[in-house]
């Protein structure tokens, strides 16, 4: 059973002054796994805030199910929603923080909330503290605090009542490359050693690429691609999909370079798609070594996802016209090939 479940769920928020209905969410399909990380990536608008404001039922549904640890949560009252929120914790671009009280504060008031008695609450407390390494913090303000503290106190305080599930909204993207990548590293351990399970909603590929198992892409209120993060970088389906991966990943020269490049190389270009240890460079390099062409690879690169490889090649092929032909099938038969066009 999935920790999370959505089925054919639609939101509208009903129309404002002079303007329309807003169909955030169009029916949408989810599973969120125990212990897996997914990440959620669209354009603004795409409705990811929506669709995981519908899992902790900080909206209701228009219409659908979804059952979070296999209960129904669009039918409960408000005192059973409370309950099923205490096992979601959230975190936030802004980290939303309260600023008059301490660190110690902050990560202790959800369990004031829930009547923690005050000395279990002081154990959990530092135990947070520690896990987030912020224990010498503990009597600081978050204005004293750098961007990437605040929101590790955020994480403690999501932390604090022992969630199973995790919703992160940007929670990176108010930071620098090198604090969002600490930040990162506390959300993989919070996944590997707590077993907690996270849903990240970003617009960075680069986080989905650093940190999610999964990633599902929305458009419009609907989910239009999804699948294991390896196989979604190194195969977008859908035109968002490939101006994401885009983002962070060069496979093939633009028109511009291309231009440039066959301005200097008469021959004919190919791109040859490498997938983890699917395909061994050395043998697609025997193999034109093999012929009367000459080769020179021109432009691409190897990408790293998660201890997995891929990536594409661009070759620029040279020689006898026949012979170009007859590698340019032989290596076709290795590997998935692609011919610039001309
Ligand atoms: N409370 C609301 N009332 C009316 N419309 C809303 C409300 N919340 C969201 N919307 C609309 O629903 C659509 C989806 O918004 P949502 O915030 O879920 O998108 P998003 O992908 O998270 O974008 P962003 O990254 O900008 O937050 C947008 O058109 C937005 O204007």
């Amino acid at each position: 059973m999935a920790l999370v479940e959505m089925r054919d769920v639609h939101k509208t928020f009903p129309a404002t002054r002079g303007g329309a209905p807003v169909e955030a969410i169009r029916g949408v399909d989810l599973d969120v796994e125990a212990g897996e990380i997914v990440g959620v990536v669209g354009y603004s608008g795409a409705g990811k805030s929506t669709l995981v404001r519908l899992v902790n039922a900080l909206e209701t549904t228009t219409s659908g199910s979804v059952k979070v640890d296999g209960r129904e949560i669009t039918t409960l009252r408000e005192k059973e929603l409370q309950q099923v929120r205490l096992g979601i914790g959230m975190i936030f671009q802004q980290f939303n923080l309260f600023d008059s009280r301490t660190v110690w504060g902050n990560i202790a008031y959800p369990l004031q909330v829930a009547g923690m008695p005050k000395d279990q609450q002081a154990k959990r407390v530092s135990d947070l503290l520690h896990f987030v390494g912020l224990a010498e913090k503990a009597h600081s303000y978050p204005d004293q605090l750098s961007g990437g503290q605040k929101q590790r106190v955020g994480i403690a305080r999501a932390l604090a009542t022992s969630p199973s599930l995790l919703l992160a909204d940007e929670s990176t993207s108010a930071l620098d490359p090198e604090t969002t990548e600490e930040v990162l590293a506390l959300l993989r351990r919070v996944n590997r050693e707590l077993g907690i399970t996270i849903v990240v909603i970003t617009h960075e590929m680069e986080v989905v690429r650093s940190l999610a198992h999964r990633v599902l892409v929305m458009e419009a209120g609907r989910v239009v691609e999804q699948g294991p993060v390896l196989e979604v970088l190194s195969n977008p389906q859908q035109p968002v999909t490939r101006r994401f991966v885009g983002t962070i990943i060069d496979d093939e020269p633009g028109p511009e370079v291309l231009a440039g490049l066959r301005a200097r190389h008469p021959g004919r270009f190919v791109k040859l798609a490498f997938r983890g240890s699917q395909t061994r460079q050395s043998d697609v390099f025997a193999e034109l070594l093999r012929r009367e062409v000459r080769f020179e690879l021109v432009y691409g690169g190897i990408e790293e996802v998660q201890g997995d490889t891929f990536g594409n090649l661009t070759l620029a092929l040279e020689g006898d016209p026949g012979a170009v032909d007859d590698a340019v099938a032989a290596l076709a038969d290795l590997v998935p090939t692609r011919e610039l066009a001309r």
